[in-house]
């Protein structure tokens, strides 16, 4: 098998989504909802749309996994407040990520 194969992506995704604090991130943020969103945030990222991405061999690295896991979260910080409760759960959630991603050689 290819040294650097996307399996490891599968499992931590996996992981992931069924985080207690995924909840915020699961499906693309409703731009109803938060009518000011895509004017702030120009490429939303999401749970599913990587789950998506990989399915559909999109990525053809774990560094390109990574890049849109490292975008949702930036997106998370950028559009919610540290202390609010979806901007606790994106720390939470990039915490979790962050450690998991180190323990791949
Ligand atoms: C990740 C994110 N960034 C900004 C605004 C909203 C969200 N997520 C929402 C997803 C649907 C449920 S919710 O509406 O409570 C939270």
């Amino acid at each position: 098998a290819k040294e650097k194969d996307l399996a490891p992506c599968r499992e931590i995704l996996d992981q992931l989504e069924a985080h207690d604090e995924a909840w915020p991130f699961l499906l693309p943020v409703n731009t109803k909802q938060f009518p000011t969103y895509k004017k702030i945030i120009r490429s939303p990222m999401d749970l599913s749309t990587i789950r998506k991405k990989l399915n559909d061999g999109i990525y053809k690295t774990r560094d390109d996994f990574c890049a849109d896991l490292q975008l949702m979260f930036v997106n998370c910080v950028t559009f919610n407040e540290d202390d609010s409760p979806v901007g606790k759960a994106g720390h939470s959630m990039k915490t979790f990520f962050d450690s998991r991603w180190a323990e791949l050689i």
